[in-house]
């Protein structure tokens, strides 16, 4: 059995590499090349092209350089030659995401890993599928249920062990300390959104570690991951299940158990959330029961007309996915404003004063502010935003042409030289094309933002000035004109979620602690996520080594007046 499975595996692999191998071969004798006219880096690899650069944990500078070498429609590689476009065109954009979206789905990859990972839920679904579980979980990311979350938001950082040891040594002033911000704020957004037992340790349970592992577990399975819609085309789910078994790869083991754990979990949350709405009884969307995202997920779907509902393993599929995406994401952006608050005191400060103002100007000794009340702060809301623009947590998606299109596109040579026209250049893509949605390149670009784009800059955010925009500088991004949740039907489901969290985890900090920077290098690396690692120099065998761990080590000062 083994052996016919694993040769099954073998034949359709070698199968796709041959044909791929003879169209590598064949491409530049018979001259072929899809997109002939689209400027671009060399591949680097005769099998692998520039996925290597493209995937790689420091390949940031590389996606940037895409956009300033080569502008907003660039030609990559993938595998043997495949041709794939890297797009960060605001008119082209907006056909690939909004106008024309129906003719562009993630990638087959994406789906098939997703649903391997996660089960049937919103990033592993397509077409009519996908746009039934929306329409069932947009609902619960809703302004009235966001405001009855606002309080727990609020438990969940004044809660937080590094408050409470602040708290402990306030009224000697010495509570100074180096914390390790990322993984606190990693802690929280994981509370936030999942509000189980379990994550009230603060130490890692099987869980919190399984979600963490995620990412980098699957990053490094980023090429093999390419031939996930053969592979999980092959026989039957037992079937497959049973090769995974056999498999004596550790990193696959690796991801199988992390797989376990997630779903394992998500069913027995999914379990204990029921009982608990079922002993409660019928209750509002504010009231007692509302607690959290996923009691109210399970009413939402109980509501729905029977030909919209749920199964189990969607729900399943969509609570853990739900968890997924709102944790490195939300922690990614926290520890970049932290990072960047702590470099800028003077933003630090004002941030600080308007909030210690608002609070005042309430008028009672709450020290927590309501939903409106937060959302409407101009600097908090200033540096979230420049924070969102020019650091977003997911730099690149993927999307696959599903049927022919012409896009538009600024091209680069005469954008530079015909100032004030509007230039416009086309390609064709064909059915089959892979294309890259360059998030973090268009929200840097200078024709959208500015000389300044590269730079920080949160008052730019805060000036009454509206920028006229035209079809060459529109992103059809859903938040603030930028990318950074995507936009159309498959943009962030919760970053109202997101942003209010945010927005509450930042205040409440801000009020009690003072940020700043150690003398640590900070890198910032790309497992599709970003997340913050701390380079150092140490020594080995008598060798200097450099040596990087995940985290952000910041100073955090008490500043709680007694
Ligand atoms: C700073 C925080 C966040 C950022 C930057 C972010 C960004 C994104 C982006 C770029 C996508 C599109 C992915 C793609 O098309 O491949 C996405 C999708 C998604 N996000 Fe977020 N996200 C954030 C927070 C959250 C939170 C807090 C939640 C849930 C509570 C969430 C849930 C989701 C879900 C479920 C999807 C899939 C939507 C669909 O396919 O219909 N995200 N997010």
């Amino acid at each position: 059995m083994l052996g016919f499975g694993v040769k099954i595996c073998l034949e359709v692999i070698v199968y796709y590499l041959v044909v791929r191998f003879f169209l590598w071969v064949l491409k530049p004798v018979v001259g072929w090349s899809t997109f002939r006219n689209i400027p671009g880096p060399p591949s680097t690899s005769w099998w692998k092209g520039n996925l290597g650069q493209l995937f790689n944990a420091k390949g940031l500078p590389f996606h940037q350089n895409l956009v300033d070498c080569y502008g907003g429609m660039v030609k990559v590689h993938g595998f043997f030659g495949d041709e794939q476009l890297y797009v960060s065109d605001p008119r082209a954009l907006q056909s690939i995401i909004a106008k024309d979206q129906d003719a562009y789905e993630e990638t087959a990859v994406f789906i098939d890993w997703n649903r391997i990972i996660f089960g049937p839920g919103l990033v592993a679904t397509t077409g009519d599928v996908h746009k039934r579980q929306r329409k069932l979980v947009t609902p619960v990311f809703s302004v009235t249920h966001l405001k009855a979350l606002t309080p727990v938001f609020y438990e969940i950082a004044e809660k937080a062990p590094i408050l409470e040891n602040e708290s402990n040594t306030r009224k000697e002033r010495s509570g100074t300390g180096i914390l390790d911000m990322n993984e606190w704020v990693s802690r929280v957004a994981l509370e936030s959104v999942g509000q189980t037992d379990p994550l009230d340790s603060p130490v890692n349970n099987p869980y919190t570690a399984a979600i963490k592992e995620l990412i980098p577990t699957l990053f490094s399975l980023a090429l093999v991951r390419q031939f996930a819609p053969f592979l999980s085309r092959i026989g039957t789910p037992l079937f497959r299940r049973q090769v995974v078994e056999w498999t004596p790869n550790r990193t696959v083991q690796k991801l199988k158990y992390i797989s376990d754990v997630m779903h394992n979990t998500a069913r027995s949350i999914l379990e204990e959330r029921r009982r608990n709405i079922r002993e409660e009884g019928e209750v509002s969307d504010t009231g007692k029961g509302a607690k959290d995202i996923i009691s109210i997920l399970l009413r939402e779907n109980e509501r729905a007309a029977p030909e919209d509902k749920m199964s189990e393993n969607e729900l399943t599929g969509q609570m853990t996915v739900i968890i997924f995406g709102a944790q490195d994401t939300t922690a990614s952006l926290l520890s970049r404003a932290l990072y960047l608050l702590a470099t800028d005191q003077v933003i630090q400060d004002k941030v600080r004063q308007e909030i210690r103002e608002a609070i005042n100007q309430q008028g009672s000794p709450e020290q927590r502010l309501e939903y409106d009340a937060i959302s409407s702060l101009p600097w908090l809301d200033a540096v979230l935003k420049e924070t969102l623009r020019l650091y977003p947590p997911v730099p690149f998606v993927r999307r696959t042409a599903v049927k022919e299109r012409t896009l538009l596109y600024t091209p680069r040579s005469t954008a530079e030289t015909l100032d004030g026209d509007d230039p416009v250049a086309s390609v064709t893509v064909p059915v089959g094309t892979t294309l890259f949605v360059g998030i973090a390149g268009a929200n840097r670009l200078e024709s959208v933002w500015g000389p300044d784009a590269k730079e920080w800059k949160p008052e730019r955010w805060l000036s009454n000035e509206t920028t006229k925009t035209t079809d060459s500088t529109r992103l059809p991004g859903i938040y603030a004109g930028t990318l950074s949740f995507l936009g159309g039907g498959r943009s962030c489901v919760g970053y109202k979620f997101a942003l209010i969290e945010m927005k509450i985890l930042l205040a409440t900090l801000l009020l009690k602690l003072r940020f700043s920077r150690t003398d640590d290098d900070i890198v910032w690396n790309l497992s599709q996520i970003i997340a913050p690692s701390v380079r150092r120099s140490v020594e080995v065998e008598g060798q200097q080594v450099v040596q990087e761990a995940k985290g952000l080590p910041l100073i955090v000062e008490s500043i709680i007046d007694t």
